[in-house]
């Protein structure tokens, strides 16, 4: 037997593809296996169905068995043969008459079969009649079984073909419900919808109304949302009359009232009945709508945030780095690039020279990590101009495990790193001159310190403080002396190196902080002290403070610290006394700190105490010197202001009058002496006997230029109750240089009310001749360093000569001071000095002895 046929694995697909071994019994075989046993009178036939190991009966007729073993099967030789296959007597045909089907049950005697050979030519079976008895088969009963063959391939071929179109139609549906697809057509001659399941499932209808085959158009459009409803029609119009398909969206209104977004596509066509038709799908896409409209209001929202929302991918993070895929209205304001010129770049266009360098590093490290990040950093305008950026970076994942993309969210924080900057400005510089103020140098300093002791390095600290610079102030206004405080931050900057700190400690005091000086402690005393001797030396350049040209000077104070353990305060304190010794050694000078320093500034600090606790207990005094004439007759006397110490005795102004001028007690003292002066002199015009013509009474540069100088002196004369033209106020010609207008007009309210004027030491300072015929001055006193050695040098007696000789032609009184003997009195009124005062006319005294 021929198995390569039988096995035929072609045929046995074709079999197997028809799906019809193992099924139930179907009516339509049994009927023809039944006519087939009626046309050749056999009391068994069959409708066989042979795969590789058996032969089963589609249908069967008279024959118990459903199946058998390919080996019993003789419609195996049926389908292996081209034609009918007919055995009249199987006992005496040697290929069956063994069969068990032949020599048993049901005694197969004859035999007649007819392949079942499909359109493809495969034979899959047969349709068999079998008899218990041999017999012969009439042609025409072999013909009839052939045409009923021929039905059977029939029907099995158009059942293959339902089943297929079952199969294609369940597909469709399924196919249908996952994209939620929905398809119908449109009948343009009915109006009537053929509307597919799924259509219904989409419209809400599917379980509350049974499917109805055909939906009339009115029907399907009430579930259109009314304002919907015009649009919808129209574009059925246009795709009805060709205009154009439709493809619209729209809300229908389900039969519970929500409202779903489905997109209908329709064409025109012609059906099946030639009608012409409209072919649509619907789509359910109201997720996709809501997801679209959220979509669109986080776009919308990013658009309008302020804040710069920039989008790129995740890589590469190394050149040329992550490409920009998104950026927002923001990021075009701030950075003032436009969108398109920067999608597709790397962020990296932002950054500029100042960028952190650090700070990129630390953020870059961090995405490479996959970690989110914050950040300022500074970045770059597309004109070039830096801006603060404040960072929010974090990785996104797009439908992937690993980061996809980065999303930047940045603010300009410009303004506020601004106010940061300047907040700090405010709280570690100084405002006036730009310089650190006392905070940021104590913090360096006490970092130097540390430095210095952690590595035995050396330094210095350098405590400046401006002569006279209260007296500018008072007199020329503070606007004058903040312009010089600027100026001499300037030049004492000048002179550092950018690693030192020149710092403003206050008022007129500034600091230098040098760190860098030679570890040998001798070395960098030289160091400091060069640095010192420079400075006082460009000092000696004056200051052009707004057009006027003021000589300031300084005095220096310097701390050497090189590793012993010693805080920032002290160091400090120890410039300080430095300082004060140089001021009280004649001021414009440079000290270095030293032990017996201490002692004396802690005597100076004694002293200042005890000085404001004297003014309180009145232990100032006035003592009083004669002032003569060429006769010897008393014309005044001259008001002198001694202290009485309560352990130190009597001090006189030289001991303690700098402590004076250095705080601001100078304005108090000099109210109480001309006070005290004023009613000495108003008792000694009251005493009978020896009257007292005038009072001189020294006037400091502060104490006349105080506001209330005027107001003041006008009380003290008419509280004493003393005549003013006997008050004669000495000043010094500082005091008169300054604010000359303002000098003037002072000098003329009080000279207007009686009140002299004398010009005290004169020679040892400007001794202009301008500003001694603008001022309206009554006597001018030669100093005494000019009297004292009059007679041996003849400069000196030059210059009295010259001063004489030039108050004559002014018309101004000469009064020659410091004379202790006669010959200078001579040679004085020989010159033409009219009036005198030294201890050759007696020593200031106490009011009781004169
Ligand atoms: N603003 C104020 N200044 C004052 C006041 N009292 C004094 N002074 C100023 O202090 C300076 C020193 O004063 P004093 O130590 O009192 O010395 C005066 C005389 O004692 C001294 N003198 C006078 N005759 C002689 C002499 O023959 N020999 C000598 N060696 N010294 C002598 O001269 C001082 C007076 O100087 P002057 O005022 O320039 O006329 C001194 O500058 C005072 O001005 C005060 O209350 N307020």
């Amino acid at each position: 037997m021929n198995h390569a046929l039988v096995n035929d694995p072609d045929r046995l697909g074709t079999l197997r593809a028809l799906h019809l071994l193992d099924t139930p019994a179907e009516s339509f075989f049994d009927e023809i296996a039944r006519f087939a046993a009626h046309l050749a009178g056999t009391p068994i036939a069959t409708v066989t169905l042979i795969d590789e190991q058996r032969q089963w009966f589609k249908a069967r007729v008279g024959l118990e068995l459903p199946e058998t073993p390919l080996a019993m099967a003789i419609c195996l030789y049926t389908i292996m043969s081209s034609g009918i296959y007919v055995v009249e007597d199987t006992m005496k045909d040697p290929t069956h008459s063994s069969n068990p089907l032949v020599t048993g049950s049901p005694y197969l005697r004859a035999y007649a079969g007819v392949p079942l050979r499909m359109e493809n030519g495969h034979v899959i079976g047969a349709l068999a009649v079998m008899d218990t008895r041999p017999r012969r088969f009439r042609s025409s009963v072999l013909e009839g079984l052939v045409m009923l063959a021929q039905q059977v391939v029939m029907h099995i071929t158009l059942r293959q073909q339902k089943l297929e179109l079952e199969l294609q139609t369940r597909r469709l549906r399924e196919a249908q419900r996952i994209a939620d697809i929905g398809s119908w057509e449109l009948d343009l001659t009915t109006h009537t919808f053929q509307i597919s399941e799924q259509v219904y499932r989409i419209y809400g209808v599917w379980h509350a109304e049974p499917q109805a085959p055909l939906i009339p158009l009115d029907r399907y459009l009430d579930y259109v949302h009314p304002d919907d409803l015009a649009s919808v029609q129209r574009a059925l119009e246009d795709a009805r009359s060709g205009v154009r398909p439709m493809d619209i969206v729209h809300r229908i209104v389900l039969a519970d009232g929500s409202v779903r977004h489905v997109r209908q596509h329709a064409e025109l066509i012609r059906s099946l009945d030639q009608h012409l038709a409209l072919a649509g799908t619907v789509h359910h896409v109201t997720e996709l709508i809501e997801k679209q409209a959220k979509r669109e209001l986080l776009e919308e929202c990013i658009e309008r945030v302020s804040d710069t929302v920039m989008i790129t991918e995740a890589s590469p993070l190394d050149e040329p780095g992550p490409r920009i895929v998104f950026v927002n209205k923001a990021f075009e304001n701030t950075t003032g690039y436009r969108r398109d010129e920067v999608l597709g770049r790397s962020p990296r266009f932002l950054q500029g020279p100042g960028t952190q360098r650090c700070e990129l590093d630390r953020v870059g490290n961090a995405l490479r990590h996959c970690l989110p990040v914050q950040s300022e950093l500074i970045n770059y305008t597309k004109r070039g101009k830096p801006f603060w950026a404040q960072l929010d970076i974090a990785p996104v994942a797009v439908r992937s495990e690993t980061p996809t993309h980065f999303v930047s969210v940045q603010r300009d924080v410009t303004r506020r790193k601004e106010d940061e900057h300047y907040i700090r400005q405010l709280a570690f510089y100084d405002a006036l001159t730009g310089l650190p103020n006392r905070r940021l140098l104590m913090d360096r300093l006490a970092h130097a310190l540390q430095i210095a002791l952690r590595h035995a390095q050396s330094g210095a600290v350098m405590f400046i403080d401006l002569d006279n610079f209260k007296t500018l102030n008072d007199t020329m206004g503070h606007d004058k002396g903040d312009i010089l405080l600027t100026l001499v931050a300037q030049r004492l900057q000048r002179f550092v190196r950018k690693s030192n700190t020149v710092a403003r400690f206050g008022g007129d005091e500034f600091v230098i902080l040098l760190e860098d000086l030679d570890p040998q402690s001798d070395m960098a005393a030289t160091q400091a002290r060069i640095l010192g001797e420079k400075i006082l030396g460009a000092f000696q350049v004056p200051f052009d403070v707004a057009g006027y040209r003021h000589s300031c000077t300084p005095s220096i104070g310097v701390a050497l610290f090189n590793g012993e353990p010693v805080g920032p305060d002290e160091i400090l304190k120890r410039a300080d006394v430095a300082m004060y010794e140089a001021k009280a050694s004649g001021r414009n000078g440079l000290r270095f700190f030293d032990k017996g320093m201490q002692c004396r500034v802690n005597k100076r600090a004694a002293l200042d105490r005890d000085f404001r606790k004297a003014l309180q207990a009145g232990e100032f005094v006035l003592h009083y010197q004669p002032q003569v004439d060429q006769s010897g007759q008393m014309i005044g006397v001259e008001a002198l202001v001694r202290w009485r110490h309560p352990h130190r005795g009597l001090l006189y102004p030289s001991e303690f009058m700098w402590i004076a001028e250095d705080s601001n007690l100078i304005v108090e003292l000099g109210d109480w002496v001309l006070g005290q002066a004023c009613r000495q002199m108003a008792l000694w015009q009251r005493r009978a006997g020896r009257p007292v013509p005038g009072i001189s009474v020294n006037v400091s540069a502060r104490q006349f230029h105080h506001p209330e100088f005027l107001p003041r002196t006008i009380d003290v004369l008419r509280a004493a109750g003393v005549d003013p033209r006997s008050l004669k106020l000495e000043l010094t010609e500082s005091t008169l240089v300054d604010r000359i207008d303002d000098t003037v007009a002072k000098m003329d309210t009080l000279k207007s009310w009686g009140v002299r004027f004398s010009l005290d030491d004169f020679g040892t300072g400007y001794s202009s001749l301008a500003y001694l015929k603008r001022l309206p001055i009554d006597e001018v006193k030669i100093d005494r360093s000019f009297i004292q050695d009059i007679l041996c040098n003849q400069d000196d007696a030059a210059i009295s000569q010259t001063i004489i000789s030039l108050c004559q032609i002014l018309g101004l009184n000469v009064m020659a001071e410091g004379i202790e003997n006669e010959s200078q009195r001579d040679l004085l009124a020989k010159q033409g000095c009219k009036y005198y005062q030294g201890y050759l006319m007696g020593r200031p005294v106490p009011p009781e002895l004169l």
